[in-house]
């Protein structure tokens, strides 16, 4: 009975020697607590086990010994014609201690199988149902789950046996067939092959050997499995075969006796099975010295071996990524920071936070800040740009007369000389446009500063971000005193740019060293006048208006440049103003000792030279004037609105492109002033204000003793983190210790020696390990046990598997539940 079998003595030498469960279960089973107390869903994928082998050479015999369960169609007619792909899952053993051990296939979701002989029913059903019942097959996997708390995650495939022939519904090709159908799970480098091939054939012939050689050319993954042994002919054994010495393999052989067709007919227990096995070894000396070559449980012991091997060899990468995860939560968890209770603390803490915020955001600012991007620009380099690339480009891009038509010109002339025919080109309608001009350069410099105070905003947003986290009171508190303040550091660098554009429109300073002068225009126009009359079509460089240069040929060759006409009157063509304007415009520039708007035409003297000339200017006649009437003369009445005259004289036309050299080149001075000086502006009442007095501003505004509390209050959702995060990277900081534990278990293990703690089983000394996958040992495994008549030998249900534990996860022997193992009465 179970309970007899806990206390009962430690089990015949077959089935305590190292069964693939117990030890490797071990080792996974603490990996698994180590990933499940760290949240991790991931766990290790063992290999997977697939045998191959002809047909009938006892594949699936060797599965079920493996796995220790009745439960695959076997037999001489009964084949494997579907491959079955057995996945071992462990679960939980029940609260109360009890455990539950079904199967369930994937084409039958959801039923669960808690008689094994019944899952041998479904699985030749579903073969029939895929393949046929005459001897078909199909490479359509049969998926079948055995869920046990005793087991190990594994998969293991059985593959239908190789064959020469066809039979029954057969193809011709089915060899072909089979073969590509096996190489498919065998050639996955995490397979390991169990090359089945019966003792009483060639070894030489085997199918099994030589897929294996071409799948696992290296063998380091292809163990040879000797079956039948107890069949062999009369005379011969199979010791040249085990010792490798018929076909040397990197991983030996091991020899096996399973059921033969006779036992299974009589419903031999594969327990009764193993103890005959067992009995087989130890009744033939030739066998003696083999001891871990022979029975199933050493075959066992083999894959146990390679498999620790395989978990020991993973463990360096997952203890990386534990690594990799201990910093990250630790990481985060400094980031939530500790509680801090007592007023001081809170003082000292909020003084940090406002003085580490200051400084972060001077550093982003002048470009030291420490994680800066490489990607994009940002910080101060943002506003170098847009004061250089957008704000400067913009203005430089700006047409100084854009928006003037010569019209305008002409009427802003003509209104400036009032009632009176000018005599010259007035200073005050050039006055009047510049300074038009000069206002519209006080949006662009209105809006630069808006850019800079949206990037002084964005770079607050920025700044301890992550620090600031967990205390959004704080957070929403510094964002409304930083923006108050950029908002008021905002007003004076607009109230300056306001000033700026003012003083430019205030005083026209004509006398500025770099201002053309109205001399140095005139000649220039009257240059350009001259070189438009040769060349007609060429157009001026400096880009000024030429529309009215052929108009200017058409006009007659007046020199009276200055004289003015009578608004809307049209000149007599035929009058000359005597007046040679090279000779009243001097060439040099004005004495730049003279300020004013008298100064355009450079000063006094050339002014009074002016006067002189148009003193002498004749009367102008209209020609109209000169007929005679009798009759009353109307007046027809003045127009409302009355437009400039649309004459296009060339005297118009130079005096136009005098007032547009004028305002070109006082606008450069003007934006060149603008460009400079907004920025400093910017950078003096804005940035660098709040760089300076940041620091006060939040201390004023936000280092209350009262305000305290409430500022360094965390939302609850923090603390929750932070307890998560404490309790994650203790478990962290434990999975990697155990994790550095693990590789001298898995060595143990893969010596084979049993684990101390966990698997209660007897050790079994003396396994050198001469390679990575030796299995040399000096082990007797057929050491007879002290008491072999002990109850659990008595039982006559199936013997405990190699593949299953015989001890729970605490180390106390347990027995399987009886409904598997059936205790039979001594
Ligand atoms: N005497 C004896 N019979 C064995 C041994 N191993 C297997 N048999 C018998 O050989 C027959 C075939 O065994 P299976 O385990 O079904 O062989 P298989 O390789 O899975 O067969 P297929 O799936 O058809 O390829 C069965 O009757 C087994 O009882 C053995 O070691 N000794």
């Amino acid at each position: 009975m179970a309970d007899d079998a806990t206390t009962a003595p430690p089990p015949s030498s077959s089935a305590a020697t190292a069964p693939l469960g117990s030890s490797v279960i071990s080792l996974v089973n603490r990996l698994q607590d180590i990933f499940s107390r760290v949240g991790s869903q991931s766990t290790i994928d063992l290999p997977q086990v697939a045998v191959v082998g002809s047909q009938s050479s006892g594949k699936s015999s060797v599965l079920e010994a493996l796995v220790g369960r009745d439960f695959l169609p076997r037999g001489n007619d009964i084949c494997t014609r579907r491959p079955l792909v057995l996945q071992l899952v462990q679960t939980k053993r029940k609260p109360d201690g009890s455990e539950e051990e079904y199967g369930e296939f994937l084409h039958l979701s959801g039923k669960r199988f808690y008689d094994f002989s019944e899952i041998r029913r479904e699985i030749q059903a579903e073969t029939d149902r895929e393949a046929g019942g005459n001897k078909g097959v199909s490479d359509k996997q049969i998926r079948l789950k055995i869920f046990s708390p005793n087991v190990l995650d594994i998969t293991l495939v059985d593959l239908p046996g190789i064959t020469k022939v066809p039979v029954g519904d057969q193809p011709s090709d089915i060899e072909a067939r089979i073969r590509t159908m096996i190489m498919s799970y065998i050639k996955t480098p995490t397979c390991l092959i169990l090359a089945v091939t019966p003792a009483n054939s060639d070894l030489a012939n085997s199918d099994a050997l030589q897929m294996a050689g071409v799948a696992d050319p290296e063998g380091n993954r292809t163990i040879g499995v000797i079956t039948k042994l107890d069949i062999m002919d009369r005379g011969t054994d199979a010791r040249n075969l085990l010792l490798g010495k018929v076909i040397p393999l990197r991983l030996g052989y091991v020899g096996v006796v399973n059921r033969s067709q006779e036992d299974i007919l009589m419903n031999r227990s594969i327990k009764d099975a193993l103890v005959a096995e067992e009995k087989f070894f130890r009744s033939r000396p030739v066998y003696s010295g083999l001891a871990d070559s022979c029975g199933v449980p050493q075959l066992a012991k083999k894959l146990n071996q390679i498999l620790a091997q395989h978990i020991k060899a993973v463990l360096p990468g997952l203890r990386a990524r534990i690594s990799t995860s201990l910093v990250a939560v630790a990481k985060e968890h400094a980031s939530y920071g500790e509680i801090t209770e007592s007023k001081a603390g809170q003082g000292a803490l909020l003084l940090n936070i406002l003085s580490k915020y200051s400084e972060a955001f001077s550093s982003m600012v002048e470009g030291k800040n420490e994680e800066m991007s490489t990607s994009e620009l940002s910080g101060g380099a943002r506003i170098h740009y847009i004061f250089q690339s957008i704000f400067v480009r913009s203005l430089e891009e700006v047409d100084p007369c854009e928006g003037l038509t010569d019209d305008d010109i002409r009427t802003a002339i003509q209104n400036a000389t009032g009632p009176k025919s000018a005599l010259f080109v007035p200073e005050v309608p050039f006055e009047v446009l510049v300074r038009r001009q000069i206002s519209r350069l006080l949006d662009p410099s209105l809006q630069c500063a808006r850019f800079i105070y949206d990037e002084l905003i964005k770079i607050s947003h920025r700044c301890m971000v992550t620090e600031l986290q967990r205390f959004p009171f704080l957070r929403k508190r510094m964002d409304e005193v930083i923006g108050n303040f950029l908002r008021e550091g905002l007003e004076p660098s607009e109230n300056m740019i306001g000033h700026l554009i003012e003083m430019e429109m205030d005083y026209i300073n004509t006398s500025h060293p770099n201002f053309i002068g109205g001399s140095k225009a005139l000649e220039m126009a009257m240059q350009h006048g001259k070189s438009s009359r040769v060349l007609p079509i060429s157009k001026p460089k400096d880009g000024l208006d030429s529309d009215k240069g052929s108009a200017s040929e058409r006009s007659v060759k007046s020199r009276g440049i200055l004289a003015r006409q009578a608004n809307g009157v049209v000149a007599d063509p035929g009058v000359r103003v005597p007046l040679d304007a090279e000779k009243v415009v001097p060439s040099g520039n004005p004495s730049g000792s003279s300020w004013g708007i008298s100064s355009i035409f450079g000063g006094g003297d050339s002014r009074m030279a002016v006067k002189d000339n148009t003193a002498s200017k004749p009367h102008i006649e209209p020609v109209n004037s000169m007929e005679q009437s009798f009759s009353m003369i109307y007046l027809r009445e003045p127009p409302p609105v009355l437009r400039p005259s649309e004459s296009n004289s060339e005297t118009e036309t130079i005096e136009i492109t005098v007032i547009k050299l004028l305002l070109k080149s006082y606008y450069d001075i003007v934006r060149k002033n603008v460009e400079d000086l907004v920025p400093k502006a910017i950078m003096h009442f804005l940035v660098n204000n709040t760089k300076k007095e940041l620091h006060n501003v939040f201390i004023k505004k936000l280092y209350r003793d009262n305000l305290f509390e409430e500022m360094l209050q965390e939302p609850d959702e923090i603390a929750t983190k932070r307890k998560r995060c404490r309790d994650l990277l203790r478990a962290y900081q434990q999975a990697f210790k155990d994790l550095e534990e693990l590789p001298l278990e898995a060595e143990t293990v893969e010596r084979g020696f049993s684990l101390p703690d966990t698997t209660g089983l007897p050790k079994i000394h003396g396994l050198p390990t001469s390679s990575m996958y030796s299995t040399s040992s000096s082990g007797d495994y057929y050491a007879s046990p002290k008491n072999p008549k002990s109850k659990r030998s008595s039982h006559s249900g199936e013997l405990q598997s190699p593949l299953h534990a015989n001890s729970d996860s605490n180390g106390n022997g347990r027995p399987f539940p009886s409904g598997f193992y059936p205790a039979v009465d001594a």
